[in-house]
C-alpha cells in the first residue's frame, strides 16, 4: 500500500482526525515516530531554516524541498508524509515536475498555495497573491500529472486569501480548487473559530486542514476542539521549532557563560540513547542478519 492510500484510508474514517507534528529533519522526524504519531508534516519554514538557516521568505527550492521530503518519507514507509510544496516553484510545468518529484520521492501529500513565488509564511503581514486563474492553473497541473503518472498522492489547495481578499473570496477560491481535482482545502490563518467552523461546513464532505501555528494568527485549537469543529486534519509546523530554539538557546547560553553544559536528568541523552531514536537497534540487526560481523559485540 503506497503511503498516498494509507493516507487515503486514513480521511475516509469518519471518526478519525489526522494529527500532523512539524518535522524538518531526519532526527525530529525519528522522534515523532518514536512518539507513535501515524502521519507527519514536513514544514517549509522548518526545512528552510534547518536547511538553509533561511527565514521562510521563498527561498528553498524544489530540489531543497524534494530531498528533505524525500528521505523523511523514507523513514518509514507506513506513515504517510505531508509536505509543505509552497507555490510550486513555477509555472503549470514546474508544478508538475514538483507532483513528479514529490510522488517519486514517496510523500503521500502535499499542499500548493495561491502566493506569488517571492512568498513569505501564511502567518506574516503583507502577503501576495497570484490571480486566481493562475492559483487554478497549478492545482490542474499537479491533479494532471497525478494522473499521467497514474498515481494517487493527494493534493491539498491552500488559499493565502483571508488576509487580503476576505473569506469569501478564500473560499470561493478552495471551491473552484475542489472543482478542478484538489482533495483537501486549507484556509490559511484562519481567524476565529466561527469561521473555522464556518468553512469546513461550507466545504463539507471535503476535508479541510487547521494549521496551528503557536503565535501565530489563528486561534488556539486543541485537537479535540479541531475535531468537534470539523478539521480532518491538523497541522503544528512549529511543533518542534520552539521546542529546539528554546532547548538549544538555554544550553548554549550555560555553556557561553559557564563553560559547562549539565548533563539533565539521568542522562537519558546519551549516544547510545540518542542513536537508538534513530534506528540504531534495527541497523545492527540488518547487518547481523546480512551476515555482517561489524556489531556481533555491540556497540
Ligand atoms: C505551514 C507553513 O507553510 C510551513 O512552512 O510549515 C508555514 C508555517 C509557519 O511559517 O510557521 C505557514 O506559512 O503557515
Amino acid at each position: 500500500m503506497s503511503a498516498a492510500a494509507i493516507l487515503r484510508k486514513m480521511l475516509a474514517d469518519k471518526d478519525k482526525i489526522i494529527v500532523c507534528p512539524g518535522i524538518y529533519d531526519g532526527f525530529t522526524a525519528r522522534i515523532a515516530l518514536q512518539a507513535g504519531f501515524d502521519c507527519l508534516y514536513m514544514t517549509g519554514a522548518g526545512t528552510t531554516m534547518s536547511r538553509l538557516g533561511m527565514a521562510d521568505l521563498g527561498v528553498a527550492t524544489l530540489n531543497d524541498m524534494k530531498e528533505n521530503a524525500e528521505m523523511i518519507a523514507g523513514l518509514d514507509r507506513t506513515v504517510p508524509l505531508i509536505a509543505d510544496a509552497d507555490t510550486g516553484y513555477g509555472g503549470p510545468l514546474m508544478v508538475g515536475r514538483t507532483t513528479a518529484q514529490y510522488m517519486q520521492a514517496g510523500v503521500a501529500a502535499f499542499h500548493l498555495e495561491d502566493q506569488v513565488v517571492t512568498k513569505r509564511c501564511g502567518h506574516l503581514r503583507n502577503k501576495e497573491l497570484v490571480d486566481e486563474e493562475v492559483f487554478l492553473s497549478r492545482i490542474r497541473a499537479a491533479v494532471n500529472m497525478r494522473a499521467q503518472m497514474l498515481g494517487d498522492i493527494v493534493v491539498i489547495a491552500r488559499t493565502d486569501g483571508l488576509q487580503s481578499l476576505g473569506y469569501e473570496a478564500a473560499v470561493s477560491r478552495l471551491k473552484k480548487a475542489i472543482a478542478v481535482g484538489a482533495d483537501v482545502a486549507f484556509l490559511e490563518g484562519v481567524s476565529s473559530k466561527e469561521e473555522a467552523r464556518r468553512v469546513c461546513e461550507e466545504l463539507a464532505p471535503t476535508p479541510v486542514l487547521l494549521n496551528m501555528v503557536a503565535g501565530g494568527v489563528t486561534p488556539k485549537m486543541t485537537v479535540a476542539e479541531a475535531k468537534e469543529i470539523g478539521f480532518k486534519i491538523i497541522i503544528f509546523p512549529g511543533f518542534a521549532l520552539a521546542p529546539v530554539y528554546q532547548g538549544v538557546a538555554a544550553a548554549a547560553k550555560e555553556l557561553k557563560e559557564t563553560g559547562d553544559v549539565q548533563i539533565k536528568g539521568d542522562s537519558k541523552a546519551g549516544p547510545r540513547e540518542i542513536f537508538s531514536v534513530c534506528g540504531l537497534k534495527e541497523a545492527m540487526e540488518f547487518d547481523i542478519a546480512a551476515g555482517g560481523n561489524l556489531y556481533s559485540k555491540g556497540v
